[in-house]
């Protein structure tokens, strides 16, 4: 025979409940079964209502109306009309005697499970089954505990038999599932899950084949999909996983309801009413065998430490403590214990911290007054995060991704089997540890939430690329970048699902003031993992802050070259600081643009190839300018505007044209060579004409055209045939020279030789000797530097 147990939601009216009896019909279709049943949707929870309101004195008519409306349906043989009787009656009773009392209570939600289960068994005989409704209260017997309600198994297990025994072939039993007797004959219920324990007892009586749980969710998934959005159905679990994942919040199950399956062996299967053809969770002995199974997490506990002096090496302690939390009811989830027992910690439900407190303190007093105890400290708003199953190094995983994303660990605990690792973290932080542990544990695609500032030529089109590509990267690399908003000078947009194509739109629309105080606030706020900046503008403010986002626990992007150019203090304070909290900063785009230049210099420079000069046309919109300039008939100013027309030049050209943008890369690459050179040691030969140097901005400046190009056109009326104009940078590493100046080369070398806006970098090292290694290629423009920097993300997203 089977077992088929039903709970509140999959009983719901309308189609849940004709879902419910489809699938009744079906299985009974294929053998004997028996039903066992929750109350129908919320009734449990409007029947608590209704007896508060009762014992507190209150009127409770109309509330009982809406109740027994939930519950009436058409062309019911069984007739509810004298519930509302009965439960009125009980009500009203209580409402003279105003007495609460957990035997009333269980009274009053039995009417639930009673209602629930005639109606199903009345809505079976209409499609012709010989369906009869049964009072659990007739098969089964409990006490209550202090703690818990306790089963009279032999009891209840004869009175099932003998029932089962005098059933006729063909008929099914519906029923109640949640109740039974006290000894005393009064109505008791069994607690939280108390239907599905029902079920599994009684299929452990009979001896079941099987028992199926019908529910509103389609088995036991890899992390609650609460949290994490991809977690996964687990087909198959062992019962000993199981146990864990119920003792640790997979809350589908209840450790206690695992428990009569274990002896008898019979498998359990978790199957959705919403789409019955699914397959669901199979737990049985065997399992699927070793491997992580779950991450679970559990709300909302206390972490208490017990620490002192006084601890050390003392017999008994340990005895003491819990037998003072025993007396006052307080059960303990999880231990830890320094080897040095100086120090205890320990994991209870945070309803118990109070009672906890006052147990230990009293327990404790002479220690505490004496000093050998320095304190008992309780911690509320924590979480527990399990990890399930057996694998190696999972923990290492855990730890690297959570270390990472800057949640602390107050307790590690390793279950003596290798079957289960707990680790206690704050409450605030679950959601961000759920993901990273899950992701990390199962190696499943990874999350990697930006937040992006600027959307100017580069960074428009480096979401626009993770846009398109986006799917791509998950096949590939395993690894979701998430845009999860957007700021420019003046607004912002926060999405925590991740923005779409429309971003542009969105961000236009936004109201939002752009302000970076409220990004890392929110970023903060938003349990993200995982989180990336990427610095697309070229302000010097927001790359000051670095060091407060590298404290705030995010990675950095960058094509904004400023951090890395200004002080040589900061830049040397940055890289502490991002050592010390373990984040990345990459910013291939600061020199070279798309081109692998700084990544080069760095193995080189690490390899210990001495490098000791590096020379080269370092700007892609100056060499543009100049590739035209040379050889075209036009005025400079007109190649100028083409150059800003076309992404390559700097927000402001004035950069570009000043030598500061060419100056600024020679920094870099000086300080990656470990140089340390500051602005002021370059020595610059600007192409900013004497005459319109006091131009107050690069609109001036372009309003002047004619003196620059005046200016220009006697330089290159200066140059030969055989010649062309290249603005060089040239770094010397062993005379610590930095130079940028404005050369004539032949047409026909190296450098006279490029095109369009590419740059060309001559590497010259000890081991190379006279022959440089050349870098050579697009210096500038959206695209390339685009995917430089989304080429920096997914080296950060392959280290997650
Ligand atoms: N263009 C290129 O070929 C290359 C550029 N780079 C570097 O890339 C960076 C961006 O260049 P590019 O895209 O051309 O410049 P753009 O002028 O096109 O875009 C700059 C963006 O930054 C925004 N912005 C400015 N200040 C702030 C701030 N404080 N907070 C938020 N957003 C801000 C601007 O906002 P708003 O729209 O409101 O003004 C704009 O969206 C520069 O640092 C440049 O040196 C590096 C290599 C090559
Ligand atoms: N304006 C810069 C852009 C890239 O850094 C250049 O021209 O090289």
């Amino acid at each position: 025979m089977k077992v088929l147990k039903f709970g509140g939601k999959s009983l719901s009216n309308g189609e849940p409940i004709e879902r419910a009896v489809n699938i009744i019909k079906e299985e009974a279709r294929t053998g004997a079964i028996a039903v066992i049943v929750s109350a129908r949707g919320q009734s449990t929870n409007l029947l608590l209502d209704l007896y508060a309101r009762a014992v507190q004195g209150k009127n409770f008519e109309k509330e009982l109306e809406n109740f027994m409306d939930l519950q009436y349906m058409q062309g019911l043989d069984a007739d509810l009309n004298a519930y509302q009787q009965e439960v009125g009656a009980v009500l009203h009773a209580l409402q003279l005697i105003g007495i609460d009392s957990e035997r009333a209570r269980d009274r009053v939600l039995a009417y639930g499970e009673v209602i629930s289960a005639r109606t199903v068994a009345s809505l079976l005989r209409r499609e012709g089954l010989e369906a009869v409704f049964v009072d659990a209260r007739d098969l089964l017997y409990a006490r209550a505990t202090a703690n818990e309600t306790v089963v009279d198994f032999p009891r209840s297990k004869s009175s099932t038999l003998a029932f089962f025994n005098s059933l006729q072939a063909h008929q099914i039993p519906v029923i109640t599932g949640f109740i039974a007797s006290d000894p005393t004959g009064r109505t008791i219920t069994l607690g939280r899950n108390g239907s599905n324990y029902t079920a599994t007892l009684i299929a452990s009586f009979i001896r079941a084949s099987e028992v199926q749980n019908w529910t509103d969710v389609d088995g036991v998934y890899t992390a609650s999909p609460k949290y994490v959005k991809g977690a996964q159905r687990i087909p198959h679990l062992s019962y000993r996983e199981a146990n864990e994942l119920a003792n640790f919040g997979a809350n589908v199950l209840h450790a206690k309801t695992i428990l009569p399956l274990v002896e008898s062996g019979i498998p359990l299967k978790i199957c959705s009413s919403l789409a019955p053809g699914r397959q669901g969770t199979l737990i049985d002995e065997n399992g699927s065998g070793k491997g992580i199974k779950a991450v679970t997490t559990v709300e909302d506990v206390s972490l208490v430490s017990i620490e002192g002096r006084g601890l050390l090496g003392k017999v008994g302690i340990d005895a003491r403590i819990f037998s003072a939390l025993s007396s006052r009811n307080v059960s303990v989830r999880l231990i830890s214990q320094a080897s040095s027992e100086r120090g205890i910690g320990f994991v209870i439900n945070k309803e118990d911290a109070a009672a906890a407190e006052h147990a230990l303190t009293t327990e404790f007093k002479d220690e505490l007054e004496h000093g050998s105890i320095s304190h008992i400290r309780i911690d509320s708003d924590m979480a527990i995060i399990a990890i399930v199953g057996r694998h190696n190094y999972s923990l290492e995983k855990a730890i690297y991704g959570l270390r990472r994303n800057k949640v602390w660990m107050h307790l590690i605990s390793n279950s003596i089997n290798g079957e289960q690792i707990s680790l206690v973290i704050d409450n605030k932080s679950l959601k961000k540890a759920v993901n990273v542990v899950h992701n990390q544990v199962f190696g499943a695609i990874k999350s990697l939430n930006l937040f992006a500032f600027g959307k100017g030529t580069v960074g428009g089109r480096l979401l626009d690329q993770i846009i398109e590509t986006g799917d791509e990267v998950v096949k590939r690399r395993n690894l979701k970048i998430n845009i999860v908003g957007v700021a420019d000078s003046v607004r912002m947009i926060f999405n925590e699902d991740g923005l779409g194509r429309n971003w542009k739109q969105e961000l236009a629309e936004s109201d939002q003031e752009s302000s970076l105080a409220d990004i890392i606030f929110r970023l903060g706020e938003s349990g993200l993992e995982n989180i990336v900046i990427a610095d697309n503008t070229s302000s010097q403010e927001l790359a000051e802050q670095y060091p407060v986002l590298v404290n705030s626990g995010f990675d950095i992007v960058a094509s904004n070259k400023k951090a890395n150019s200004i002080s040589y203090e900061f830049y040397q304070n940055l890289r502490n600081n991002l050592k010390r909290k373990g984040k990345l900063f990459y910013y291939e785009t600061n020199v070279g643009a798309g081109l692998p230049l700084i990544d080069t210099i760095k193995h080189l420079h690490n390899s210990s190839d001495r490098i000791e000069r590096i020379r080269g046309v370092f700007s892609g919109s100056l060499s543009y300018i100049f590739n035209n300039y040379s050889i075209q008939d036009k005025d400079f100013s007109a190649v100028l505007t083409e150059a800003k027309n076309l992404g390559l030049t700097e927000p402001d050209p004035r950069e570009d044209l000043s030598g500061l943008d060419v100056a600024r890369k020679l920094i870099i690459l000086a300080r990656e060579v470990g140089l340390k050179p500051e602005l002021e040691d370059v020595s610059v030969q600007s192409l900013v004409p004497e005459c319109v140097s006091d131009s107050k901005d690069y609109a001036e400046l372009y309003s002047r055209k004619e003196e620059v190009d005046a200016y220009f056109e006697q330089i290159k009326r200066g140059l030969t045939e055989e010649e062309v104009l290249r603005y060089v940078g040239d770094l010397e590493v062993k005379e610590n020279r930095l130079t940028v100046s404005l050369v004539k080369v032949s047409r026909n070398s190296p450098l006279g030789n490029i095109k369009n806006a590419d740059s060309i970098f001559e590497i010259y090292t000890e081991s190379y000797g006279a022959q440089p290694i050349i870098i050579q290629g697009a210096g500038a423009g959206s695209e390339v530097t685009a995917r430089g920097v989304y080429s920096d993300l997914l080296r950060i997203g392959g280290q997650y």
